[in-house]
């Protein structure tokens, strides 16, 4: 049977590919190009219609090593044998400290029919840290880079947890010393750019999963440290929120299984890192990016169950630093939990349910501190005859839109000529709600803008500025979006709720959009009134009965 088939390949370092051609056994040749790169990683897709063909490739002065996507037959079953079960991934909240580690150790340990996957997150704080120390060293000068207060956090508190985890400083000595000397870089380039960012960030990672690993070995539990950028995760080069490319799924999966059919130790791996595909550098997957290489990683292989173990009883009806009676949701369906993390809900990285919905993995969030809590299992479908409103989610500090068009009712192509002024200026909209003659929609300042770039007035002046040729724009900053996530066939229900409490909180509701994914209504309100918008509609939602 005909059907499209997608390759990678991986050029051996150092060697010029020169033919390129691939030979699909007798059936036939297919051409594909390379781009040259300075390194070893040349990633080219193609598509071939002789799925069950042998592949033999025939290229000249350069061995590549090619991967088919065979995602079906490395799926395990649990119990059956010795193969890989699930992931555990545990953020930084549960490995803040050499007593963290210890328990999350014993936490594994206590499920002896496991067979994880381990990814782990810098240990607590320490992301934000290194960001400041490379934002002071920037400024410092070299000869005061000794004496940045978070180097010398992060070095303490790495040393102490190998001291109090009994594992050997050398473990992670080359990454401390690697950590000054690029602090020390930045000092004397006195700039950060965005690459530069993603690399002193990872030292996070590469020591908390060191360190875990030796701890692991030390207690007789054997297991195997792996940076994510060695294995496979292939990103695009969008430093510091780069993107995961499919030739990342077979690349993880043949090292991991390659290397755990030949030696049974525990994988311990980097979240939040990858590497770029054009530039071999090492990108991060944005922040809070180790819950999707936890679901990468459960997808690649095929594995049973993908755990992201947090600091609270999973995910929550609202930010419990909102109110802090939020209650667990005990099952959320894939959808909606990929629009309450989208939408600002912190527990789950905005793109993590991405591989878990297309592999069909089901996901747990659980939490580390309370392991007896039964967490969140997030499933493709569930029973939502009696679901109305699961959870509610705040986005604050949004930019909102709104757009006239200068021209009469029944002029064709406004919409279109709006979204293209976006697409021109590569900016990420949100939130919509449209008439014929008129548009708003809000902007994300935080993730969908490069960040910094949306502080700056003049960005925001100039998307005005292309506006203004076809439409009369008003421009509202500090709007929160509050999103209502839960089952949009009830929405008159909903409706009818939040209207009620809003109005009787005195709150004018300034844009309402119910997409498409019937998950989600989003209302958006002024920055100073959402908190009390949020208490209120949870009390009205999830604290009376009727
Ligand atoms: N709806 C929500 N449900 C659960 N936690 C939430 C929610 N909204 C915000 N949070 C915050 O997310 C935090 C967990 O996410 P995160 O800090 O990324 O965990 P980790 O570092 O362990 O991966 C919680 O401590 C909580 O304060
Ligand atoms: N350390 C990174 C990646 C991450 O996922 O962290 P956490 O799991 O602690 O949210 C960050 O702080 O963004």
């Amino acid at each position: 049977m005909a059907a499209s088939l997608q390759l990678y390949g991986v050029q051996t370092p150092g060697l010029a590919l020169s033919s390129k051609r691939l030979e699909f056994g007798t059936k036939g040749i297919c051409n594909f190009s390379v781009t040259p790169t300075s390194s070893s990683a040349i990633f080219r897709t193609v598509e071939h219609s002789c799925r069950n063909t042998p592949l033999r490739v025939s290229c000249e002065a350069a061995r590549v090593d090619l991967i088919e996507r065979k995602q079906t037959e490395t799926r395990s079953v649990s119990g059956t044998g010795k193969e890989l079960t699930c992931v555990m991934k545990f953020g930084g909240s549960s490995v803040e400290s050499a007593e963290r580690m210890k328990e999350v150790a014993n936490l594994i340990l206590s499920f002896p029919d496991e067979r994880p996957v381990i990814v782990l997150s810098a240990m607590g704080k320490t992301t934000n840290k290194l960001l400041k120390a490379g934002e002071k060293a920037v400024t410092c000068g070299v000869t005061n880079v000794e004496s940045i207060e978070e180097l010398s956090f992060i070095k303490e508190l790495h040393l102490r947890t190998a001291h109090e985890l009994g594992v050997e400083t050398t473990v992670i000595a080359q990454h401390l010393e690697g950590l000054h000397q690029l602090l020390k870089g930045i000092s004397m380039m006195k700039e950060l750019t965005l690459r530069t960012r993603d690399y002193l960030v990872s030292f996070g990672e590469c020591m908390s999963t060191r360190l875990f690993s030796a701890y692991l070995n030390k207690i007789g539990h054997k297991a195997r440290q792996y940076d994510a950028f060695e294995i496979g995760f292939i990103t695009t080069d969008d430093f510091t929120n780069a993107d995961i490319l499919e030739a990342t799924y077979p690349a993880v999966s043949k090292t991991l299984l390659n290397n755990w059919s030949k030696d049974k130790a525990v994988p311990v791996v980097t979240g939040f890192l990858g590497k770029g595909w054009r530039s071999c550098a090492i990108t991060t997957l944005g922040r809070g990016g180790s819950d999707l290489t936890a679901t990468t990683i459960g997808k690649a292989l095929g594995l049973r169950e993908i755990q992201v173990w947090k600091d609270v009883d999973g995910v929550l009806t609202c930010d419990p630093n909102i109110y802090s009676g939020a209650q667990s949701v005990p099952y959320l369906t894939f959808d909606e939990a990929a629009e309450l993390a989208y939408f600002g809900a912190q527990v789950l990285h905005p793109l993590s349910m991405r591989p878990a919905r297309d592999g069909d993995i089901p996901v747990r969030v659980k939490n580390s501190y309370n392991p007896n809590a039964p967490g969140t299992v997030i499933t493709r479908s569930r029973d939502m005859s009696k679901a109305v409103l699961t959870s509610i989610v705040l986005k604050r500090n949004v930019t909102m839109l709104d757009i006239a068009s200068t021209r009469m009712l029944g002029q064709y192509g406004f919409l279109a000529k709006v979204f293209t002024t976006f697409e021109d200026l590569g900016i990420s909209v949100d939130v919509v709600a449209t008439s014929e003659v008129s548009i708003s929609l809000t902007l994300d300042p935080a993730k969908l803008w490069g960040r910094e770039l949306v502080q700056r007035a003049n960005e925001l002046d100039h998307v005005v500025e292309e506006l203004e040729k076809i439409a009369v724009v008003k421009l509202l900053q500090r709007r929160s979006i509050i999103s209502l996530i839960g089952n949009v066939q009830k929405s008159s229900l909903i409706l009818e709720k939040v209207f009620k409490v809003l109005r009787s909180n005195g709150v004018n509701v300034q844009m309402i959009s119910q997409g498409a994914s019937k998950v989600n209504i989003s209302l958006i309100v002024n920055d100073e009134e959402a908190e009390q918008c949020v208490r209120a509609l949870h009390s009205a939602f999830f604290e009376t009965s009727s």
